[in-house]
């Protein structure tokens, strides 16, 4: 099964197209837990019991694991998601030269409970960068478009000799490159005349749109056009992780052993699953 046919059962599933960003920065980790031996893996554990019946996929960044213990975690993690029966997209961003690119596609492994099913790739570097990722059939290769931060538009608008923007050079490739159907764009919920552009432009590329909540996208066009034939997601990482920081410090101040800020994040998850749903 193919990862988009796989993340479309998912969606039915829980009749939702949201992504829970699992971006665990350590010092928002509520102090009762810190002295946990993987305090990320106990901090992910517990926000994926109160998020998975909402959760259309989880999307955990690399940035957040980059060290010894941070990988303990984030496998953890990953396999704790898949035994929910939950997709999981690594957020890495990779690509390399081939020889490099072939040891990164390792990161992505369907028939390994521990590995992500999809992952983020960085097009910079060209098709040969991208080709050990776009190889792999079961895998979804999410590949940046168009990116939600201010500084997106300073390369990715420019305007080419053809007349068309880099983005849209880059979803026009895209295209072409997804011969074995695992291909989508990643693009930023922050740039919704883009998203719609390309919705044309590449109507059958499934979009991973982060950019709700936290960075104050918009949502509606991020379900209205980031979804190809009902396939796609939308990301909100701190928006639903941290939802509940205010009242869990405040309650950890009282009994040290709060798990409010969990469920503070199954609220957040739901509500976003249902401004979404307003709009599919
Ligand atoms: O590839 C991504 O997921 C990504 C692309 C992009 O254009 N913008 C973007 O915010 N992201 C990631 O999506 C997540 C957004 O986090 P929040 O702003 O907390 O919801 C972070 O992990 C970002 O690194």
């Amino acid at each position: 099964m193919s990862f988009f046919e796989r993340l479309a059962g998912r969606i039915e599933e829980v009749d939702s197209v949201v992504c829970v960003g699992l971006d665990p920065d350590p010092s928002r980790i509520p102090e009762h837990l810190r002295d946990r031996d993987l305090p990320r893996w106990a901090f992910n554990r517990r926000i994926i019991d109160a998020t998975h019946s909402h959760a259309a996929a989880y999307k955990p960044n690399a940035a957040f694991y980059e060290d010894p213990d941070g990988w303990r975690a984030l496998t953890e993690t990953i396999a704790y998601a898949h035994g929910k029966d939950v997709p999981v997209i690594l957020d890495a961003k990779r690509a390399d030269i081939g020889n490099t690119a072939r040891q990164y596609a390792k990161l992505v492994d369907p028939d390994h409970s521990h590995s992500a099913d999809a992952i983020t790739v960085n097009p910079y570097m060209g098709r040969d960068s991208l080709e050990p990722f776009l190889l792999q059939e079961g895998i979804g290769v999410f590949v940046l478009c168009r990116t939600s931060n201010p500084g997106g538009s300073d390369l990715q608008d420019l305007e080419l000799a053809s007349g068309e923007a880099v983005y849209e050079r880059v979803a026009a490739l895209c295209d072409l490159w997804n011969a074995n159907g695992n291909v989508g764009l990643v693009v930023g919920a922050t740039a919704p005349e883009e998203i719609e552009e390309l919705r044309e432009q590449v109507p059958d590329l499934p979009f991973l749109v982060p950019g709700v909540g936290s960075q104050g996208g918009d949502a509606e066009a991020a379900v209205e056009f980031g979804l190809s034939e009902g396939v796609g997601v939308v990301n909100s990482s701190r928006g639903i992780i941290f939802a509940g920081e205010q009242d869990s410090e405040r309650r950890s101040g009282i009994d040290g052993e709060s798990d409010d800020f969990a469920k503070a994040a199954g609220e957040a998850a739901k509500r976003l699953k249902k401004r979404l749903n307003r709009y599919r």
